[in-house]
């Protein structure tokens, strides 16, 4: 696509109104520390921080199990299907002022019902706000329920089996929470068995991870697409792999900061995964724990790695390509990416 140059000031407000899917967000990530006190204070819960300032101030990482300490915590005040509901809510509300048009949405039910928390209350209360969010925003959501990876395989299919009576409100699985030490590998039985129901899949892998790990996840999961994937970049043959096969990568750069993966946004790598062809997206994964939602993501990286509005039409029309939607919408999406980029002259 050989289209004019729109100018660098016009920038900001193209990546804002460009429409775009987001492919990588936790829920219980997007869970502002305002609604976390004010769950807490109608469930009874309590909480190990004064004030929402004082617990903002704890949002300082300096690596993933850093943030997953505090992020399980958080989680500990949602009780009820309302909760699960005004989470969600709040999310796809910001979503759509961010022109997010599609979402699909990781949740972690182990993080739950390990609680006490019922698997209907949870995925009632999200699949209730999905539905409304199409209806009210024109947002279209889905969700995607995340195995945690620090424990069982068997737990796992626990997991799978609770969920599975409610098999018509989520289209796939993925894998999350602490990386290293708990390769892909450690869940190919219950992939393969998800693969078998018809389940979309995907896998956090390369995040802080070796790329080995994103070969396993690829060759033994058999993923669909890989969240975060940013260390591929250090093994060249898995780069060449993950451009032929055209697996997209949800890249979520101020994750990466807020964690020191990489210590400036400046070193992101996301460019050299775009020049070396791959299909990579742009995504918040925390928005309340690191700072900002997609367009946030979008803005600062651009503003701290110089990429060019073709390369924002490439990521927004990644996004759309990388979703789990038929092909007759992405068309639809990228049509809608076009006018808006037509309007900015380009
Ligand atoms: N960035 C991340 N990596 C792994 N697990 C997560 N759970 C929530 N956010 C996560
Ligand atoms: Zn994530």
């Amino acid at each position: 696509m050989n289209k004019p140059a729109i100018p660098t000031q016009r920038l900001p407000e193209l990546l804002r109104r460009m429409p775009k899917a987001e492919l990588h967000i936790h829920i219980e990530g997007s869970l502002e520390p305002e609604l976390i006190f004010e769950m807490a204070r109608r469930n009874g819960v309590a909480i190990p921080y004064a004030s929402v300032e004082e617990l903002r101030r704890a949002y300082a990482f300096t690596n993933l199990q850093s943030f997953l300490d505090i992020y399980y915590a958080g989680a500990s005040v949602l009780i009820t299907e309302r909760d699960f509901f005004d989470m969600a809510w709040a999310y796809l509300e910001k979503a759509r002022g961010d022109n997010v048009v599609r979402a699909e949405i990781f949740f972690d039910p182990q993080t739950h019902t390990a609680r006490g928390v019922e698997m209907e209350t949870v995925i009632n209360g999200l699949h209730r706000a999905c539905e409304k969010a199409q209806t009210d925003l024109g947002v279209s959501a889905s969700l995607i329920l995340c195995f945690l990876r620090h424990l069982s395989e068997e737990e796992a299919f626990e997991t799978l089996e609770q969920a599975l009576p409610w098999r018509d409100k989520f289209i796939g699985v993925g894998l999350d929470s602490s990386e290293v030490g708990h390769p892909p590998e450690k869940f190919a039985r219950v992939f393969a068995r998800c693969r078998e129901l018809g389940l979309h899949l995907v896998a956090h892998a390369g995040e802080e991870g070796p790329p080995a790990y994103v070969w396993t996840a690829l060759d033994l999961l058999k993923v669909e697409r890989v969240d975060h994937g940013v260390q591929s970049s250090k093994d060249p043959q898995l780069m060449r792999r993950l451009a032929q096969d055209r697996i997209p990568l949800t890249v979520c750069p101020l994750s990466n900061l807020k964690l020191c993966v990489f210590p400036k946004l400046q070193d992101h790598n996301l460019r050299q995964l775009l020049d070396a062809g791959l299909m990579a997206t742009v995504n918040s994964d925390d928005p309340a724990y690191f700072g900002g939602y997609v367009n946030d993501n979008f803005l600062q990286t651009f503003e701290a790695t110089g990429l060019s509005a073709q390369q924002a039409w490439q990521l927004a029309n990644n996004s759309f390509e990388a979703s789990f939607i038929p092909a007759q919408e992405k068309r639809k999406y990228r049509e809608k990416l076009d006018e808006v980029f037509a309007e900015f002259g380009a």
